[in-house]
This record gives structure tokens, C-alpha cells and sequence, in this order.
């Protein structure tokens, strides 16, 4: 039987989150330590750990199937690849950066600058696309030293939190894209791999519907249910069941888990007590 190929991260900040959304898909991986290639449990996989970097050329190449890796990466060099999935974990973006004393108009201010960067080809387009001229100094790692060092005026790389800009003492004035996890697919993926792909995204979005919704359950006294159910979104719709206590019901939804803390004080002030809030594994649609 066929095996669909992935590319995971070796090792850094999507290693983790991506073993374990694979996990919750209920895919284990026999990972001998320090191993590049494993087999896994229950599904027809084989994981290869790899370098995100170096993850959009094997895809291209048809050496992988297919990949999670991050967006960025495929802005940068995945030109052709095509993205199945977007997972929700390692949100970041990609910024230029200056530093903190200096003062800041617009992108104009950037020309006939030396801006340091990882990522070349997507901060050529972005500057080509604004028609700013500046020079390029590639490195491909440590990139908030430079203006610090004197090797450039400006950088572009990743932000999250901003800590790292902060404690460089760089200000971001433009944000060029936003990024998170992505599943990512060869386009010289077989007709065989694609169907286990299929497999794969099913469960998958599954996965990722349960992690962002919670399951609520609440009691009310029975004429205040019309009210309630007003409120609270549902799959379909609420369940409301009897209590044991006449007059009373119990009323169950799924709310996306954001949406909570809107809703809740507004269920309280129509009487809604005991109101549980519980976790979803998987939610299939
Ligand atoms: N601070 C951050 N917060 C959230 N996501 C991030 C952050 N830094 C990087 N990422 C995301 O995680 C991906 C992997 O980052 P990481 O630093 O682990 O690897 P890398 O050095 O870019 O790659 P390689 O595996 O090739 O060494 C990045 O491409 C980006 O999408
Ligand atoms: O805005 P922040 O939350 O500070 O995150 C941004 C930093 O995170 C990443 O580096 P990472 O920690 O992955 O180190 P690396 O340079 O070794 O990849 C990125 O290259 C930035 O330097
Ligand atoms: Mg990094």
C-alpha cells in the first residue's frame, strides 16, 4: 500500500505543533531519537524531518508529498507550491524594522538603504512593488545586530511577541505579511498520495474546528429558554433536555471558543446558572 511522504521541522518552533497536530489526528510517530525518517502508527505516512528552509525545494522536487511548514518560507522560495491547509499555530510576520531613534514617514524613507534581512526575494518584492530602491544584505540569522553593529539601517524579519525588536531597540514600521502553519503539497503529488491527503485534511480540519470551539452546557429555568437559545449560536441548534427540578432545563451547545466571554454575561442576566464550559477533541461538521 501507498505511503503519503511528509516534512515536518526538525527541530525549532514548529517541530512540536506539528507532531502533535498529526497526534491529534491520531497519527503516532515511531521516532527513534535523532532519526530523519520514521514511520508512523495507524495511517499510511512516512515523516521526514527536515530543515523548513530547505522544505519548499523538496517539495518542488516531489522528495516530500507534502509539508507543514511555515507560510513565510513559502512566500519566500515556494513559488508553484500550493497550500492545503492553514493550521493555526506559529503566527508571526514579516516587518521592517528600524531603529528606535530614528524618524519614520513612509516607505520612502527606505531609499538608497542597506536593510539586512533572511528573506531577499520577499523583501525585493515589496520594496519593487512600492518602486524603493535599497540594497540588500543577506544573513541568515541574528538579523536585529545588524543596525546595532553597523552593518545596515534597517531589517526585515520575523516579529511575534516584538520582544526581540524591543530589546534591540528597533521600532517596526512596515509589516510586509502575516504567517502561521501551513500544510503544504507538492505539485508533483501522485493521484495515490492525494487521496490519503484527503484522509489527512479531513482530519485535520476536524481537528482544528474542536480546538477552537468549546462545548457549553447550562441550566435554565424553562421560560427563560427562548431567551438563551436567542443568544447562543449552535451547530444546528441548542439541545435543551429536562432537569430532574420541574420547570428547570438543562440547554447544551458548541460556541466558538472566542466568542465565549461575549456571551456569557448576557446569559447570566437571563438566568442561566451552572454553565460548564468543556473542552471539544474533534468536531466533524
Ligand atoms: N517568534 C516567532 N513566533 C511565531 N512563529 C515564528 C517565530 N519565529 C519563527 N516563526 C515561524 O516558525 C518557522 C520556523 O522558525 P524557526 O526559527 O524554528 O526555524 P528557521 O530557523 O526559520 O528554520 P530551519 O528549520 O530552516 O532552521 C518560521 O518560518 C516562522 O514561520
Ligand atoms: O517578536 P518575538 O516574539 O521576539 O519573535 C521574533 C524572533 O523570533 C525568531 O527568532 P528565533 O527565536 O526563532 O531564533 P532564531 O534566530 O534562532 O531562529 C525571529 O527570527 C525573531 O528574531
Ligand atoms: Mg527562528
Amino acid at each position: 500500500m501507498s505511503k503519503i511522504r511528509i516534512a515536518i521541522q526538525k527541530s525549532g518552533r514548529l517541530n512540536q505543533d506539528s507532531v502533535q497536530i498529526l497526534k491529534d489526528c491520531g497519527i503516532s510517530i515511531d521516532n527513534g531519537k535523532d532519526q530523519l525518517k520514521a514511520e508512523t502508527r495507524n495511517f499510511p505516512m512516512e515523516v521526514m524531518f527536515l530543515r523548513n528552509g530547505d522544505i519548499p525545494q523538496y517539495l518542488r522536487d516531489g522528495v516530500v508529498d507534502i509539508a507543514i511548514i511555515g507560510e513565510n518560507v513559502l512566500v519566500e522560495k515556494g513559488e508553484g507550491i500550493e497550500i492545503a491547509e492553514r493550521l493555526n499555530f506559529s503566527k508571526c510576520r514579516v516587518s521592517l524594522a528600524i531603529p528606535k531613534e530614528v524618524d519614520y514617514t513612509d516607505i520612502n524613507d527606505l531609499t538608497g538603504k542597506k536593510i539586512a534581512t533572511s528573506y531577499p526575494n520577499t523583501v525585493n518584492s515589496y520594496l519593487a512593488d512600492k518602486g524603493i530602491n535599497a540594497e540588500l544584505h543577506q544573513i541568515s540569522g541574528s538579523v536585529e545586530i545588524a543596525p546595532n553593529i553597523g552593518l545596515a539601517d534597517a531589517i526585515c524579519d520575523i516579529v511575534s511577541s516584538g520582544s526581540t525588536l524591543f530589546k534591540n531597540n528597533l521600532k517596526e514600521v512596515e509589516v510586509m505579511l502575516t504567517s502561521e502553519a501551513v500544510l503544504a503539497v507538492s505539485p508533483l503529488i501522485s493521484s495515490a498520495s492525494k487521496k490519503i491527503l484527503d484522509k489527512l485534511r479531513f482530519r485535520i480540519q476536524a481537528v482544528l474546528k474542536g480546538r477552537t470551539s468549546k462545548y457549553v452546557l447550562l441550566n435554565a429555568p424553562n421560560e427563560k429558554i427562548d431567551k438563551i437559545v436567542a443568544i447562543l449560536p449552535g451547530m444546528r441548534s441548542p439541545t435543551v433536555l429536562p432537569l430532574a427540578q420541574e420547570g428547570w432545563s438543562s440547554i447544551h451547545t458548541v460556541v466558538e471558543k472566542n466568542k465565549f466571554w461575549e456571551i456569557i454575561d448576557e446569559l447570566k442576566e437571563e438566568g442561566a446558572e451552572g454553565i460548564l464550559v468543556c473542552p471539544i477533541e474533534k468536531m466533524v461538521l
